[in-house]
């Protein structure tokens, strides 16, 4: 196996273990829950879950809302709306208003499982009263150039929605909720990952069991055990991508030229200040390209930077591999306009996979030999 083929292996493994399929089915089959009236499936991994709760509950009804391409091999009977990502659209607001409707008309002995994933914050929405789509998008599209994370993002999505924060299941009048989740957030915290959509005021009315059901640490340690399978040696499992890639890629550049070789994988989700009209790429996509500068000259690591979800950014790849042969000066410029994207594709650098059917935020994956 090439070292470019071993990482899309480790990458690949990673990804299975926190599968929304997977993760659905594992967390059902290890504890039930009772029979749903309903199926609620929203994020970017809705589709994957539903299909494992269809399995289960095959005559439940299902409404699947999902970012726009995501809905391929959903159950044929589901209800799917697609909507934009990472700021919300019309169809988003179809989406809230459409979830609002099948939680609020449920009757009272009813169970409903919800499906939560990342990308629910944009996907579905319902705006507090007097609030625009405008209000809305532009509030996020400034959050999202000013390099804010993904706390300060939710944290402003709570206030403006009538559907985050708890408030979506406040208006539950049936007897229980399960509320199963993949983490895509720090913390793996219920009440942040989709802004909260599937989370619950402090004493609902109802029975109440949420669960996080796959998350970046369960996917670090599936690339840590093919590793090992193959006979690597662990030098670092860390989740410490919280932090500008500017500030972060030198850091992993001098772990990884001070270091013994093996593997070190790191996780997280980092943050990026977009200069005005950017170029092509996504987070993963420029962190690789400043990867590829910091470990310029080197000759013994190769790394993988990529988004579990499989599409980074407004882009159709999930990020890219990167070595200490690739760099060139014009890079630079890339890194200006944001445009690491073009630049790594010219130089087929790129990492495509297609949709997941899963979202627990990046990886950054070295080989050093
Ligand atoms: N041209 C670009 N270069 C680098 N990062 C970008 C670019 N365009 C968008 N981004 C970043 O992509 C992120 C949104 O990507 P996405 O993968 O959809 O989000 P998430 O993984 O949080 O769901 C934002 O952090 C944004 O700053
Ligand atoms: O939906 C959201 O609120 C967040 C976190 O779960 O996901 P994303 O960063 O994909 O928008």
């Amino acid at each position: 196996m090439t070292p470019r083929d071993l990482l899309v292996t480790l990458f690949d493994a990673g990804v299975k273990a926190v599968s929304g399929e997977d993760a659905v089915t594992n967390a059902l089959t290890a504890k039930p829950c009772p029979t749903p009236d309903h199926i609620i499936a929203v994020g970017k991994a809705a589709t994957a879950m539903a299909r494992a709760a269809h399995a289960l509950f095959p005559d439940a009804p299902i409404l699947i809302v999902t970012k726009y391409g995501h809905s391929g091999g959903a159950p044929e009977a589901a209800e799917i709306i697609e909507a934009a990502h990472p700021v919300l659209d019309d169809n988003s607001l179809a989406g809230g208003a459409r979830i609002s409707a099948v939680v609020r008309d449920m009757h009272a002995d009813s169970h409903l499982l919800m499906l939560v994933s990342g990308g629910a914050s944009a996907l579905a929405e319902n705006p507090m009263a007097g609030l625009t789509l405008a209000d809305m998008t532009s509030k996020a599209q400034a959050l999202l150039a000013s390099g804010a994370d993904i706390h300060a993002m939710n944290a402003a999505r709570k206030e403006m929605s009538a559907i985050k924060g708890g408030k979506l299941l406040a208006g539950f009048g049936g007897a229980s909720v399960t509320t199963l989740a993949i983490s895509d957030v720090e913390g793996d915290s219920l009440d942040v990952i989709g802004s909260g959509i599937g989370a619950a005021p402090k004493t609902p009315g109802f029975d109440f069991d949420p669960r996080i059901v796959a998350s970046n640490a369960i996917a670090r340690a599936a690339v840590v055990k093919t590793a090992m399978d193959q006979g690597l040696t662990l030098q670092v499992n860390a989740e410490t991508l919280y932090d500008d890639i500017n500030a972060i890629a030198p850091q992993i550049a001098e772990t990884l030229k001070n270091g013994a070789p093996g593997l070190y994988v790191f996780g997280g989700e980092p943050t990026v200040i977009l200069p005005p009209n950017p170029g092509q790429g996504g987070r993963n996509q420029a962190l690789a390209l400043l990867l590829a500068r910091d470990m310029a000259g080197t000759a013994d690591v190769r790394i993988l930077v990529a988004g579990t979800d499989g599409t980074d950014g407004p882009t159709d790849a999930a990020g890219a591999i990167v070595d200490g042969a690739l760099w060139e000066d014009s890079g630079h410029f890339a890194l200006e306009r944001a445009d690491a994207g073009i630049w790594l594709d010219a130089r087929a650098a790129l990492l495509k996979t297609g949709p997941t059917g899963t979202n627990v935020m990046d990886l950054v994956i070295a080989l050093k030999s």
